[in-house]
């Protein structure tokens, strides 16, 4: 369980996770080139097997006990009309997830990942972040905690996923504090927004960093600040998955958003992260360059709730079964070239 009094506990518990294995790691590089295949046939399953072996210490890894965690929260700057959804429509999704009707469920289902819900706090949205910080230090804190504490630590995978309507917003206000450029660069149609909501999304973000200019100088203030309680556990969930050399897939927009306070706040704090998909939000094709993650997947998904993640544990499934499976060619008799 997590007891974290402070936000600089969460912070030290960060610093002091442990690395890959790099010994797991190059003998997992030794094995690929012995596989009954050309040399880089398959392209980049090979490094991902590679990746994977390092992070759980086993040159010969197995995939098992993947696990999806599906954090939900409701904005307060919904108010001002920056999404296409009314915000019940979060907790209705939430009931929906409960109720195994949601496309996040077919898709844990058929990558037999274990799927998990947290509604935190619906009732009550974050504060406006144009009017002061979305969530107090203890708020902040909470969610870190709901979302540390929801990782299965038996788990082999970890793919995080939000519901939050209003949250591209949130997302968009973190990006651009963390990474600078105009409002305009970050935002997107979300649910669907047309072209008077765009302009009125990126002056609510405006409106958010100079009200909160005080914190942009750190991850996690910007994440308290900006962020929303889904995105503070989903961070949580990713820095207890480091803690446990658990891998984990990146999901869309807002999760890569709530990551990237993580790796400011500690670089090298998503080395166990690989990016699920590109999704179809305006700005994540940037967001991922910065984070200098490649995705493993590109279908123009713009749902979040942990979908694209959850469609590449697939890819991931394919690169340890061959990686693990496959003969080599001493053991088939296959003639190398
Ligand atoms: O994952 C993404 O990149 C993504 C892109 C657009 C929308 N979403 C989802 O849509 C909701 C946020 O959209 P909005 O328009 O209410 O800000 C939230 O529930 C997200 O899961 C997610
Ligand atoms: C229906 C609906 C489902 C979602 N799932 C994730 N975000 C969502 C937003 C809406 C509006």
């Amino acid at each position: 369980m997590s007891d974290f009094k402070t936000l600089g506990q969460f912070r030290e518990q960060l610093q002091k996770a442990p690395r890959a294995d790099d010994s797991a790691r190059s003998a997992a590089k030794v094995r690929n080139v012995q596989l009954t295949k050309p040399p880089g046939a398959l392209g980049r399953l090979e490094e991902l097997a590679i990746w994977y072996a390092g992070w759980r210490g086993q040159a010969r890894p197995r995939l098992e006990r993947p696990q999806v965690i599906v954090f939900a929260g409701n904005h307060g700057v919904t108010a001002q009309g920056v999404s296409a959804f009314p915000a019940d429509v979060t907790e209705q999704m939430v009931l929906n997830f409960q109720a195994g009707g949601a496309a996040i469920n077919q898709l844990a289902q058929v990558f037999g990942a274990q799927m998990d819900v947290y509604a935190l706090a619906l009732d009550r949205p974050t504060a406006d972040f144009t009017a002061g910080p979305a969530m107090d230090e203890a708020e902040f804190l909470h969610a870190i905690a709901t979302g540390w504490d929801a990782v299965d630590a038996q788990a082999g995978l970890l793919a995080t996923g939000e519901m939050g309507i209003g949250n591209t917003t949130s997302a968009a206000a973190v990006a651009c504090a963390l990474f600078g450029g105009n409002a305009e660069d970050w935002v997107g149609r979300g649910t669907g927004v047309d072209d008077a909501g765009l302009v009125l999304k990126a002056k609510v973000v405006r409106d958010g960093l100079s009200r909160n200019s005080n914190a942009l100088g750190d991850g996690l203030e910007i994440l308290r600040c900006l962020g929303g309680r889904e995105l503070a556990a989903m961070a949580g969930a990713m820095a207890r998955a480091r803690v446990e050399r658990i891998p984990v897939i990146l999901d869309g927009f807002i999760c890569c958003a709530a990551a990237a306070c993580l790796d400011r706040a500690v670089p090298g704090a998503l080395d166990h992260a690989v990016a699920g998909h590109r999704s179809a939000e305006a700005a994540h094709g940037k967001l991922l360059e910065k984070l200098g993650k490649e995705p493993l997947l590109q279908l123009d998904m713009r749902l979040g709730e942990g979908s694209g993640a959850a469609l590449a544990i697939g890819v991931l499934q394919g690169a340890i079964a061959c990686h693990s499976g496959m003969a080599t060619f001493a053991e088939a008799g296959v003639s190398e070239g």
